[in-house]
């Protein structure tokens, strides 16, 4: 994306991430550089609010390049001391259900940069609802550094033994840094990509039962 073709067709990106930094700087890296990303795009940011860990560095970050910062932060984690002071509009809510019911609904897409528990349990459940076709936007991993290669192959593996089924793979993309998640997402069309994905699944199967058949 050049300089003149610098808007992104997404508004607003929900990212999941840590409250934590992690123990290498890649990861505070990969947050502020994903943070500079949006701003060149213009794009605003939805997020669990606080200013603790991976979350409190991308949000100065937008926030700093003069992009409007969206906080949705269940009442009882609001104390300063607990979620450290969030920057822009923080919107207060009942609870952890109904934040991620509103981070979902304020945004166009969901980027999930390294996190621990928190940030797993947001991005399965994007995942699932993209699945369960709660949702039609697009879900970016930014596996930075390999963060997530374990996760990938628990997913290949679950698929592998048929637990995971059409649009497996195709219901998320994956990118090491920030700019080609970002190109990939633009490209992304979830419903053609799990229908054609549905379809060589099909085809697939197809292939299988003719050669099963054919060497009884
Ligand atoms: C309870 C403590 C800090 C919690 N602070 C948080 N503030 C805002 N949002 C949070 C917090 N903890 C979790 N979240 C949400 O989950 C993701 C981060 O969790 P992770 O386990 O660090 O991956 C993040 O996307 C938020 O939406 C004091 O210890």
């Amino acid at each position: 994306m050049d300089q003149q073709q610098s808007t992104s067709k997404f508004k607003r990106i929900c990212v999941f991430c840590g409250a934590c930094s992690g123990h290498r700087n890649v990861y505070q890296d990969a947050a502020i550089e994903l943070g500079k990303e949006m701003v060149k795009r213009k794009i605003d940011l939805v997020y669990g609010g606080g200013s603790a860990g991976l979350m409190g560095l991308i949000s100065k970050e937008v926030y700093d390049g003069g992009r409007h910062v969206l906080g949705v932060i269940p009442r009882t984690l609001m104390p300063s001391e607990i979620t450290g002071e969030p920057v822009g509009e923080v919107r207060a809510v009942a609870d952890m259900h109904q934040r991620k019911a509103e981070m979902a609904r304020e945004s166009d897409a969901f980027i999930a940069l390294p996190g621990g528990y928190g940030t797993l349990e947001e991005l399965m459940e994007v995942i699932t609802w993209s699945q369960l076709g709660i949702h039609d936007k697009p879900v970016g991993l930014l596996n930075v550094d390999g963060y997530y290669n374990s996760l990938l192959a628990l997913i290949d593996n679950a698929i592998l033994e048929g637990f995971i089924k059409p649009p497996a793979r195709h219901i998320f993309v994956a990118a090491p840094n920030a700019r080609e998640l970002l190109r990939r997402l633009e490209e992304y069309s979830p419903m053609h990509d799990k229908v054609a994905s549905q379809h060589s699944w099909e085809m697939e199967q197809r292939e299988n039962l003719a050669t099963s058949e054919l060497s009884r």
